[in-house]
């Protein structure tokens, strides 16, 4: 047809073709005499034609519609004709010729009322929508598949909220069906636990004011025991200022649980090292490049970032005489991968500390990964033992364990240096005696004294050592037998002359002494005692109170 002439034609024509064109069934209903017309579509939707449905009442319409749908349209149209709908509108299934169901959204609006103001004429149309009911059903039932939720969730502008959409999924994150909140979300709200309430509402009014996603990880309560979930939904605004999210939430208890557990660990982890104080670190033994844990820091009293991790500020803070064992474990661990050294180390304050580091090499054969352990407190306490393993707790001066290290020592130097050496081994003289007269704990005091008086007579590099109950040695390093031989006289004088006053009993002793210097014919630390032995012995036979230097004659 011409566009010219179409124009020319009554508007009443025009508006029969464009409602032609919307594939639109009408219906006209006189609601007090019941008189019904239908346009052929109306008939077409459901399989027929107008002539089929004769004789045309509003019974042809009860006789085609579901009987669910036709009460909830009668409904609707009360509302409408009590003024609280502005017009009628609804879903319905229709039965087809062919049997089947047919969904049209009917539309209607009442035109008149009789002089007594009842409702008249009514009209309206019926669209298709089954494809559209078909998809959304489709849509639907792939939505209950889903392992959570899917919804639209509504904000309208004077506050109140609605799921206009949710899949059955609903009831599982928040035991609600998706039906009691088409109209007010409460429901769902009143599920989720009250601390963490506020936080989706404001991350909910973020969203909507920002229209960006909105993403939040929150408890839901309604089974007793709180479930995690994670909800993820976008934004778009309604021009009448509403929002409408399109959106999902999944139940995340499981990863939720695992996540916590992992930070549980974690954080345990570090009050072990904090207990522990076990630092971590990574060192590139080729570019020298440094890690450290802030444990590290801890332990060295540097703030994190106050000093960039290095191996030259690493070398600088290393105890000096530490260093070669330091770098000697350093090489060994590129032989056999591992890295264990126990070293002293400086911290900020120039306190000395003791440190365990262990490591392992990589894969990469450069990088050392590891940890640094603060075993100061251990080494002191290790120290102390071994002190205590050498030193003879009566006198306080070293045992026969520590004369036996010192006198292996002292001779291995003299093997490899020739530097004289001077061994004084001596004994108190009738200290049966002593003991037997004045008793058992006068006889200590005598030892006590004797190691005393020794002790003050003796240079800083001698050696001095309680042997046995009143045996005593002495190594005198750098001296030859003349200056042995004047030692040896000093002490002997110096304990004759020293009476020991104790509460008004004055006891004197004496000490007879056998003294031996080093030479080549001497050929091991055994043999240097033994001689230094015998001579003490013919000291004794002698009468006491004397210095025997060994001549060869007791080799
Ligand atoms: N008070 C005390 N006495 C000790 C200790 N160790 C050994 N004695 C005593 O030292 C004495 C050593 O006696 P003897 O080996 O007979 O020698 P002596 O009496 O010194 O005689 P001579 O060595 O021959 O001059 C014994 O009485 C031991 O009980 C000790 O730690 N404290």
């Amino acid at each position: 047809m011409p566009y010219g002439k179409y124009q020319n034609l009554p508007l009443s024509d025009r508006l029969m073709m464009m409602l032609e064109a919307t594939q639109a069934g009408t219906w006209e209903w006189n609601v007090q005499t019941g008189e019904t017309h239908f346009n052929e579509r109306w008939a077409e939707i459901i399989g027929y034609t107008l002539d089929e449905l004769q004789p045309i009442n509003i019974q042809t319409w009860l006789k085609f519609v579901h009987p669910d749908d036709g009460s909830e349209s009668d409904k609707r149209l009360t509302e409408h004709f009590d003024g609280k709908r502005s017009f009628y509108e609804c879903e319905a299934r229709m039965r087809h010729k062919d049997g089947r169901w047919v969904w049209v959204r009917d539309y209607g609006k009442l035109v008149s009322r009789t002089a007594e103001g009842k409702p008249e004429w009514v009209v309206g149309t019926h669209i298709d929508i089954s494809g559209l009911k078909e998809l959304s059903e489709r849509f639907e039932a792939f939505a209950d598949l889903l392992p959570g939720v899917v919804y639209q969730y509504q904000q309208r502008p004077d506050g109140s909220s609605s799921f206009p959409f949710a899949s059955q999924g609903l009831r599982h994150i928040y035991g609600v069906a998706p039906d009691a909140v088409k109209e007010d979300a409460a429901l769902v709200f009143e599920a989720i636990h009250p601390e963490d309430l506020p936080r989706v509402a404001r991350t909910i009014n973020q969203s909507a004011q920002q229209g960006q996603d909105w993403v939040c990880e929150y408890r839901v309560i309604h089974t007793g025991t709180p479930r995690w979930v994670f909800g993820h939904a976008r934004p778009q605004s309604g021009i009448d200022g509403s929002v409408l999210w399109y959106g999902m939430i999944i139940d995340i208890t499981e990863r939720k649980k695992l996540e916590l557990e992992l930070e549980k660990s974690q954080a345990n982890l570090k009050l072990a090292q904090k207990i522990a104080r076990t630092g971590h670190w990574e060192a590139n033994l080729e570019t020298g490049a440094l890690y450290w844990s802030d444990m590290v820091f801890q332990i060295l009293g540097f703030e994190r970032g106050e000093v960039e991790p290095s191996v030259e500020l690493f070398n600088s803070l290393v105890y000096p005489e530490d260093l070669t064992a330091v770098r000697k474990s350093e090489q060994e661990a590129q032989q056999i991968g591992i890295h264990d050294v126990q070293h002293r180390m400086f911290t900020k304050s120039g306190e000395l500390i003791w440190v365990h580091e262990l490591a392992e090499l990589q894969a990469d054969g450069v990088t050392l990964i590891g940890t640094v352990r603060d075993v100061t407190t251990q080494k002191q306490l290790e120290l102390k033992l071994q002190q205590q393993a050498v030193i003879d707790p009566l006198t306080q001066i070293g045992n026969r364990r520590y004369f036996h290290q010192a006198l292996q020592r002292e001779y291995n130097r003299y093997q490899r240096y020739h530097t004289p050496l001077c061994l004084i081994m001596f004994d108190l003289d009738h200290f049966k005696r002593v003991n037997d007269t004045y008793g058992h704990a006068m006889g200590d005091k005598v030892l006590k004294a004797t190691a005393e008086v020794v002790g003050t007579n003796l240079r800083q590099q001698d050696i001095f050592s309680r042997i046995g109950g009143e045996e005593f040695a002495i190594l005198l390093p750098g001296l030859d037998v003349s200056g042995g031989q004047l030692v040896a006289e000093k002490l002997r004088e110096a304990i004759a002359t020293n009476p020991i006053d104790d509460n008004g009993t004055s006891v004197s002793v004496s000490a007879t002494l056998g003294l031996v210097a080093i030479s080549e014919d001497i050929d091991s630390e055994e043999q240097l005692q033994q001689i230094a032995d015998r001579a003490l012995y013919l000291g004794k036979q002698k009468g006491r109170n004397c210095v025997i230097t060994a001549d060869k004659t007791l080799y």
